[in-house]
């Protein structure tokens, strides 16, 4: 079963609360909703808007800033060819299936997996065994098939439960024998589900007029990045190590979003890719500074053998054990942790979950998703791979373009191998206009096709090469146009392809992880039922600061303007609420806003210029003159000072005009 999901204070998550709150309050909404909406497509209001430019602006600092980072955007629309070297076009698909009862169409991995839980849970049913479901992989969620109590034979049990646990290990075809062998049948209509065709998530488009360019809405931001590696080497001074970086919307036509902001068709995403050298073990000269942080894994032995439990070790000593593949990876894994702490992640709500084998694209040499638990279960909002050298070598044999690194060799390298010499001016006139696409495979050969090639020109005076595309795919070559010999040959120069590794966040699914992970209910004074708040670290709130006049009296009105004009003069944002509603009412508003601090102005204000400034979470307050509390307030909004350290600092204040105000 999925961990229940609970607030900030270990209370049930009242979802249906959250939701109404986050409605009200205009975080996010439906887009074209009076249009009907669109599934999966999303509009931020303001607190949204705030939110996620808050959490961005510290990404931009923990990261881009912090680690020098080439921040790059790209364009969103992308040519078919880039997408179809990169390989989107081909394998960006998932596969589905449909129903020809009632034309219902379903992820077939999710609908194969459905079947056979519901068969197994029967089972149980069956034998009077008490049923332990697994934990809910949201990313997975499907419409839970009915099970019927029927007693399986103990070998059908483990085939069943060896196909669920390589689910993910199946292409479409495999599936649709799966779907046959097992006759696994719609619970809803009885009838079998067609065969899966694979369905590509990206969304096409042509660019121009005369519409012969064919494109697509990028569906990541990593491609952009990669296409101007060797532009950016070179504003790297051909540094190495170096990083580049991008935000931006990527598009996925999923085939049924679901669950809010966690699963939509545009989003906005903020991808590094970390250029490193793949020789002496991808170590990172910053990695002492994270190998002493504790995090939460969730490693693939594990979830092989079919069990979720996780382990604390520090990210230093699983780099050391291989757990983590290289001391990059580990790096970013650690400073992804941090990053969540700081924008207000809940650490106990929080964990790397690897890939296993079959999960990882063929290229990945390792992968880590952090994951984070909220009332749809544990939910990937980071991705953090191990990409090696895949695809700046695609794009470069594709293009031409050398997207590789060069560096003068200290200690000069002497080879001794198989060389081919062509003699060119017999080559020209023999080959004509084929005779690059000869030599190109010539020097395509392997070192151990050139020592046979040599051996076949000594013993024949010639050789005959396979090419493809040039007369019969075969061409002949006699020895007074090519020598082949084993030589030593010294290189002055290293060229590498480097290695990846990609960090890749998913920002609405982090923003609504974070509004879940500081979502707590407080008991009201009144009997009224408890109000929401959202307890978000000052640094990402949308609003820091709440200003509320004692009534709506105009001789207030100079305060608040001034008070404002200071804190804006700041870069501190704050909202005036002069509304003819109680103070408790307005605080708790701004409560479900999420605004960490209030400032009061009262008859006490104008004679000697004091202010109460509360803090939401204790709706303790202190009071002091104006100075004091602007300060006070700019350290606690740029996360220097706590509200322990405040209330160190400044006088208490108890609140006494404001309940007087109140009743
Ligand atoms: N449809 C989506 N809606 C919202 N965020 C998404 C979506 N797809 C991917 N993301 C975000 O982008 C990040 C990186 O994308 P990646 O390609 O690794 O995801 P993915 O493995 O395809 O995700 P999933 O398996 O959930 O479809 C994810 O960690 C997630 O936060």
């Amino acid at each position: 079963m999925a961990p229940s999901a609970t607030t900030l204070k270990g209370q049930p998550l009242d979802k249906v609360l959250l939701e109404a709150m986050l409605k009200r309050r205009l975080f996010y909404t439906p887009s074209f909703e009076i249009y009907g909406g669109v599934a999966g497509l999303y509009d931020y209001g303001p607190p949204g808007c705030a939110l996620q430019a808050n959490i961005i602006d510290q990404w931009r600092k923990h990261f881009i800033l912090e680690e020098d980072m080439l921040e790059v955007d790209c364009t969103v629309l992308t040519p078919h060819e880039v997408l179809k070297t990169s390989g989107h076009v081909d394998k960006f698909a998932d596969w589905m299936c449909k129903d020809p009862k009632n034309g219902e169409i379903m992820r077939a991995d999710h609908f194969v997996e459905a079947v056979l839980e519901a068969r197994l849970r029967g089972d149980k049913e069956a034998r009077g065994q008490a049923i332990v479901e697994k934990e809910a992989d949201p990313k997975k969620k499907k419409k839970k098939a009915k099970s019927e109590a029927v007693k399986l034979d103990d070998a059908v049990v483990t085939e069943y439960e060896e196909v669920l646990a390589k689910i993910d290990n199946y292409d479409g075809p495999e599936l649709g024998q799966l779907i046959k062998k097992y006759e696994l049948k719609n619970p809803e209509t009885g009838v079998l589900p067609s065969d899966p065709v694979a369905f590509n998530l990206m969304f096409q488009t042509s660019i121009g007029p005369s519409s012969n360019l064919a494109g697509y809405l990028r569906p990541e931001t990593a491609q952009g990045q990669f296409l101007n590696f060797a532009k950016l080497l070179e504003f790297n001074q051909s540094g190495m190590p170096f990083a580049s970086a991008s935000i931006g919307k990527s598009y996925r036509n999923e085939i049924s979003p679901r669950a809010g902001l966690l699963r939509v068709r545009e989003f906005l995403m903020a991808e590094i890719e970390h250029f490193v050298d793949p020789e002496g073990g991808k170590k990172h000269p910053r990695f002492t500074e994270v190998e002493d942080i504790e995090l939460v894994l969730l490693d693939r032995d594990t979830q092989l053998s079919g069990k979720t439990a996780t382990k604390s070790i520090k990210i230093g000593e699983a780099v050391k054990t291989k757990l983590v593949d290289n001391e990059t990876l580990g790096y970013f894994i650690a400073r992804i942790h941090l990053f969540m702490i700081k924008i207000g992640v809940d650490v106990s709500k929080m964990r790397f979950r690897q890939h296993m084998a079959n999960e990882m694209a063929h290229y990945a040499a390792d992968c880590w998703d952090c994951e984070l638990l909220t009332s749809s279960g544990w939910v990937e909002c980071v991705g953090c791979a191990d990409r090696s050298a895949y695809d700046l070598s695609v794009h470069a044999k594709k293009t031409g373009a050398p997207l590789l690194v060069r560096q003068q060799r200290e200690v000069p390298l002497v080879i001794e191998e198989w060389q081919i010499d062509v003699e060119k001016k017999k080559f020209g006139p023999l080959f004509k206009k084929d005779a690059r696409t000869v030599e190109g495979a010539l020097e395509a050969t392997t070192q151990e096709q050139r020592e046979k090639l040599a051996k076949e020109l000594s013993d024949n005076g010639k050789i005959t090469l396979d090419v493809a595309g040039v007369g019969n795919g075969q061409v002949e070559i006699t020895k007074d146009s090519i020598k082949i010999e084993f030589r030593k040959r010294t290189e002055n120069v290293r060229e590498f392809t480097p290695n990846v590794i990609e960090p890749s966040f998913g920002i609405g699914r982090t923003l609504y992880a974070l509004l879940e992970h500081n979502f707590w209910t407080r008991a009201s004074d009144g009997g009224d039922e408890a109000r929401g708040v959202l307890s978000f670290p000052p640094i990402v709130a949308p609003t820091k600061v709440l200003i509320v006049p004692l009534s709506s009296n105009v001789q207030f009105k100079p305060n608040l303007k001034k008070l404002s004009q200071r804190l804006r003069s700041l870069g501190i944002s704050s909202r005036v609420d002069d509304s003819s509603a109680s103070i408790g009412k307005r605080y708790s508003r701004n409560d479900e806003l999420g605004t960490p601090f209030g400032i009061t102005v009262d008859f006490q204000t104008l004679q000697d210029q004091t202010l109460t400034l509360r803090d939401r979470d204790s709706t303790r307050q202190v009071r002091a003159e104006e100075d004091k509390i602007v300060d006070a307030i700019k350290s606690l909004a740029d996360g220097s000072k706590t509200w322990a350290d405040i209330e160190a600092e400044l006088p208490k204040f108890e609140g006494q005009e404001i309940e007087v105000a109140e009743r």
